[in-house]
Parts: C-alpha cells; structure tokens; sequence
C-alpha cells in the first residue's frame, strides 16, 4: 500500500557473486580474471599477470572437465538471477516505501561491474545498497567486489548514496533459514544411514590459502561463527558436527582440515556424513560437481558408511526474506555506510582485513508504515 503521492524512492540492489564461464570457451578468460585479481595473487602487477595467466592456463583442464559434468557452463548466473528477482518481490511486500530493482554484479565473469553500473545508471537510480551473496566476508571475495564496484561507479561517474553490507555470517534469519533446510535434509538421510551408524553434518567452505587469513582476513573466524549461529538453531541434540575446508586450487597450504581429511575421519570414526556448503548460497560447479560427484565417490571409497548433502538456499523463501530483512536494516542504518549484519564491527581487531573501522554511528529506528 503506497502512503502517499511522493514519488519512491529508487533503490538499486546490487548483487555480488564470484560469476562462472558462460561456455566452454568462457572457462579459461574466467580464470585468468580471477588468477589475475590483486586480491587473489598479492603480488606486483608485472608478475601477477603473467602468473596469473599462466595458472589459469594450467587449471583450464580440470575446471572444464568440471564445468562439462554441468553442461559446459556454470549455473552460478541464472540462480543469482532467480535469488534477485524473488528478492525484489520480497521488497515490494517489506519496503514499500520504496521502488526497488536487483541487479547482477560479478566478479570474474558477465555481467561484470561495469555493466551493473551502467544499468543502475540507465534506471536512474536515488540510492544503492551492496549486498554480497557471500554470508562471510573476505578481502578475495566481497572486499574484491567492492573494489570492483567503485572502479566501475568512478569510470561512469556513477556517484550515489551508497550503503555496502560487508558480512551476515551470523544473522539470525540467516541462520534459522539455513537451519531449517538443514534439518530437513539430516532428517530425510538418518533413516537412510547403513547398519544404525551416527550420522554427522560436515561444514564444508570454501578453502582459502593460510597466508591471506594471516594478513588478517576475517573468512576463517566468520565461518567458524556460521557454524556455531546454524548449529545452535538445528536443535539436534549430542550433534556430531566438523567444519572443514574444501575447493583446494593452488599448492599453497590452504586452511585446514580439507573436506578430504574430514572424510578420512568419517570413515575411521565409522559414521556417515551430510556435507552442507557454509559459505555458498547458490549450487554450482563446487557444489554439483565437487561435493556431489568427487567428494561423494571419495566417500564411497573410503568406506565412509552414508554421503549425503544438504542443498544450498538458492530462492529458498525463508532465506530470501532474511536478505530483504538485511536490505531493510541496512537502510536503516543512519550515518553509516558500512554495515555488518549486526550494524558495526563484529571481527575481533586482529582481523585487520575487517573493512571496519570500529567507529560507530548512531541508528536510526526504522519508520513502520501504518
Ligand atoms: C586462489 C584461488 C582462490 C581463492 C582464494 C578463492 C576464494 C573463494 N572463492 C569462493 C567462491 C567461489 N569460488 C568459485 C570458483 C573458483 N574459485 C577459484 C579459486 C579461488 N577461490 C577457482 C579457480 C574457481 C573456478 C572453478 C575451478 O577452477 O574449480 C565459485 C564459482 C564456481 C562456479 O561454478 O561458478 C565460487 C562461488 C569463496 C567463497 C572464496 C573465499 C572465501
Ligand atoms: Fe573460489
Ligand atoms: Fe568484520
């Protein structure tokens, strides 16, 4: 219901995501996008660059194999696609106050930053709001976003009232959201368990190289955080659960244990396991592919007794409704253009990849229409 004649204001909603090749020809100019990224390989320009161009050439093959299991492209882009338009109609029902309109940045693959900006610009929008599909910040992922979006605003002389989330790793909607899906999935596979074995949820993120969280990224701690905020609302009680770290890409010592160890255990242990993707909200290739065909036949031979997997959020309602209620507090937030689900700061200081500066601006209540 519109309360008065004024017009709306028109808020842009712009969704980060990592992208994925649109073709087989598509694979190898995506990674060397995202080998080539300074936030990937910290390293000057006239190295990274040809490194970076030569690590995508030797990881061409195996991420093609994958991506071929998948039809030759990633379905990354459709699920953001679908994930924006339910969103917007999530805001049409809890922000009517104003017009809002989703649109698709990603980072290493089309519709990059610049054709996001330029669309923002074309519907002549009042204000923007960043909104990172990644629950979890990381200076590789959203802060790699971020950097991207103000290169591609300063190119067009894009400059509007912006506010950028920067982490929901343990929003309680979020939480309860993904809990719930989880629940479903762990009660669907306990009666499927061989021989009456436990059955244990494995935490499986995305792996990230150890040097870059002792530079101070934030992903490890906010995983962990993820973990604790959906296992206490699973309500299963003695749950049997682990957090490990998959997608392993380079030779670098990468955050441990690997999804690989924690099967080893599984299988030592003798217990089955539901593998659920902490930091992905959308399937794609290391879901579909590394979770439900390597990982599951590694699985098997390892004897590891049951391999189930819990499906990502996707449009999933009650996960959608916890990303408009993010996009409405945001909003109002007052001063502050930066903000953590929470509002300001949540990582510990030694995390100095934080884009928090700790000061704090006053909130705002948000006005309920009558
Ligand atoms: C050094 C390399 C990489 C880092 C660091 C990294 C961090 C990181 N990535 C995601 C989420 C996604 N990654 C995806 C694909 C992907 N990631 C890397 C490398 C690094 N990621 C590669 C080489 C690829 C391509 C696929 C492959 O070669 O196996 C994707 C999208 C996949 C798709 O199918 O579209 C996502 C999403 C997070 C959350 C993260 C660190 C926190
Ligand atoms: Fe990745
Ligand atoms: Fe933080």
């Amino acid at each position: 219901m519109q309360l008065s004649s004024a017009p709306r204001p028109r808020v842009a909603i712009v969704l980060f995501n990592l992208g994925g090749p649109d073709s087989p020809e598509a694979v190898r100019p995506f990674l060397e996008n995202l080998f080539m990224d300074p936030a990937i390989l910290r390293m000057p320009g006239f190295i990274r660059k040809p490194l970076g161009k030569f690590i995508a050439y030797r990881r061409t093959k195996a991420a093609s194999e994958n991506y071929a299991i998948l039809g030759g492209r990633s379905p990354l882009l459709p699920l953001t696609e679908e994930q924006g338009a339910a969103l917007q109609d999530a805001l049409a029902r809890d922000m009517p106050e104003a017009e809002s309109r989703c649109f698709v940045a990603m980072r290493y693959w089309h519709p990059f930053s610049d054709a996001a900006a330029q669309a923002v610009q074309a519907w002549g929008a009042d204000e923007v709001v960043l909104l990172p599909l990644y629950p979890q910040f990381s200076t590789t992922t959203t802060g790699s976003s971020i950097t991207a979006w103000n290169d591609a605003c300063a190119k067009i002389g894009l400059s509007l009232p912006t506010r950028t989330l920067c982490c929901w790793h343990s929003d309680d909607a979020f939480a309860a959201a993904t809990a719930a899906m989880l629940r479903k999935a762990y009660d669907e596979a306990l009666p499927q368990v061989q021989g009456g074995k436990k059955l244990r949820i494995l935490f499986s993120a995305h792996g990230l190289p150890e040097t870059i969280v002792k530079q101070g990224d934030p992903y490890q701690w906010q995983v962990e955080r993820s973990v604790a905020a959906v296992a206490a609302q699973l309500g299963i009680e003695g749950l049997d659960h682990q957090l490990c770290y998959q997608s392993r890409v380079t030779p670098q010592k990468w955050l441990g244990p690997s999804t690989e160890e924690a099967l080893e255990k599984a299988a030592n242990d003798k217990v089955a396991v539901l593998v659920h993707p902490i930091a992905f909200v959308s399937e794609h290739s290391e879901t579909l592919v590394e979770l439900d065909v390597e990982y599951k036949e590694l699985a098997h031979k390892l004897g590891v007794p049951g391999y189930f997997r819990a499906p990502a959020q996707n449009s999933d309602p009650a996960f959608i409704s916890a990303l408009s209620g993010l996009v409405l507090r945001l909003r109002d937030a007052g001063a502050r253009t930066l903000c953590s689900f929470a509002g300001g700061r949540q990582c510990p200081k030694v995390h100095s990849g934080c884009p928090h500066t700790g000061v704090k601006a006053p909130a705002t209540p948000r006005k309920v229409a009558a």
